[in-house]
């Protein structure tokens, strides 16, 4: 069998919360810990959860804009902390992202013929009909028109500036697209034409994406699986489908009972979960959600629960809702 497109195994992301020689063994912000996904050619994996649960650091280490404390990120079946640096140039054509504000992420100073050719030139040379034909070809992708072509970002609206940024990460034609809250600052209508569209160019070029969204309705419009992360941890893994229809985590079963219901005919679940998320410096022992938790037995204030996959194919991290048998298989990842 082939190596996924993209593999995590156990990454974990402590942040030092002292610096110089108190940093070592210092207090620190457990920010990842132990996350294990995987992500097939075409394919779109959300991460879901609450602010603070650790999203943004995974997709900043699955970039490897920094260093993980512990764990690998596999772009098929190759580890990315062996690369040197002229092959981490090479892979990183293949990884691309998409940010939450496109107006701080995009140069200022720059048109938009400028903002979007820029990755490629870093790479090769081009002249000034190229330069033309690649702005307008990318634009056209997008749906912007070649008007928009000399503009500077503060001209344009929010929804053409975020489609600048896509047009800009898929410039160097990538194999997977980082979002990391993409819509979230966007009006409604202008978040559904722009994850329309993300799942148009999936169509038409077979581009997968690792998609970070808080907002569940978004997670369910746009993702084939949904990892649910809480406090570092990804406590649910399961096909969108399944995910939404049923929910078995009940950290999963809250978020869902919380979120707005675009369907009327859908009933909401029961009340959402009580109380604050716990500090990711100090966080509780055994399962993280304990405290919280309307099913909490001794065992979770003890053990973590480990990811088991269950019958249905979904993982999910709870040891009243999902115990680890003799033949289940802690940390299996299922896949697409
Ligand atoms: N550079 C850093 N130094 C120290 N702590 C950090 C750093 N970056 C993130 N954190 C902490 O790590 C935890 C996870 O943060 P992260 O931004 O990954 O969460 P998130 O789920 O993306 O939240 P949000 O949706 O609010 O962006 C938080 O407690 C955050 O304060």
């Amino acid at each position: 069998m082939s190596d996924p497109l993209l593999k995590v195994e156990s990454l974990t992301k402590h942040f030092p919360l002292s610096a110089g020689i108190l940093k070592k063994n210092g207090p620190v912000v457990r920010a990842v810990e132990a996350v294990s996904f995987s992500v097939e050619a075409g394919e779109t994996l959300c991460i879901v959860g609450e602010s603070g649960c650790g999203k943004s650091t995974v997709a900043r280490l699955l970039m490897r804009l920094m260093e993980p404390t512990d764990g690998r990120v596999l772009i098929e079946g190759t580890d990315i902390a062996g690369l040197k640096k002229h092959e981490l140039r090479a892979f990183r054509r293949r990884m691309q992202m998409v940010f939450q504000d496109p107006y701080s992420s995009l140069n200022p100073r720059l048109t938009a013929a400028q903002i979007i050719t820029e990755p490629v030139e870093n790479f090769e040379r081009l002249g000034r009909s190229q330069r033309q034909a690649l702005a307008a070809d990318l634009l056209q992708k997008v749906g912007l028109g070649p008007e928009i072509m000399h503009r500077l970002p503060s001209e344009l609206s929010g929804g053409q500036r975020q489609r600048l940024g896509i047009a800009r990460a898929l410039s160097l034609k990538p194999s997977l697209i980082i979002a990391d809250e993409a819509v979230s600052a966007l009006d409604v209508s202008v978040q559904a034409q722009i994850l329309n569209l993300l799942m148009d160019l999936q169509q038409q070029m077979g581009i997968a994406f690792v998609f970070i969204s808080h907002d569940l309705g978004v997670v369910e419009h746009i993702g084939h699986r949904v990892a649910v992360m809480y406090l570092g941890r990804i406590v649910e893994l399961a096909t969108c489908e399944a995910l939404f229809a049923k929910p078995v985590h009940p950290y999963t079963e809250a978020l869902i009972a919380a979120a707005p219901v675009p369907d009327p005919t859908r009933a909401r679940l029961e009340a959402p979960v009580e109380g604050e998320v716990p500090s990711p410096i100090n966080p509780p022992t055994g399962c993280a959600f304990h405290p919280r938790c309307p099913l909490a037995v001794d065992r979770c204030r003890i053990d973590v629960p480990p990811l088991t996959s269950m019958a249905d194919g979904r993982a999910v991290a709870c040891h009243v809702r999902a115990p680890a048998s003799a033949n289940a298989q802690p940390d299996m990842v299922i896949a697409g």
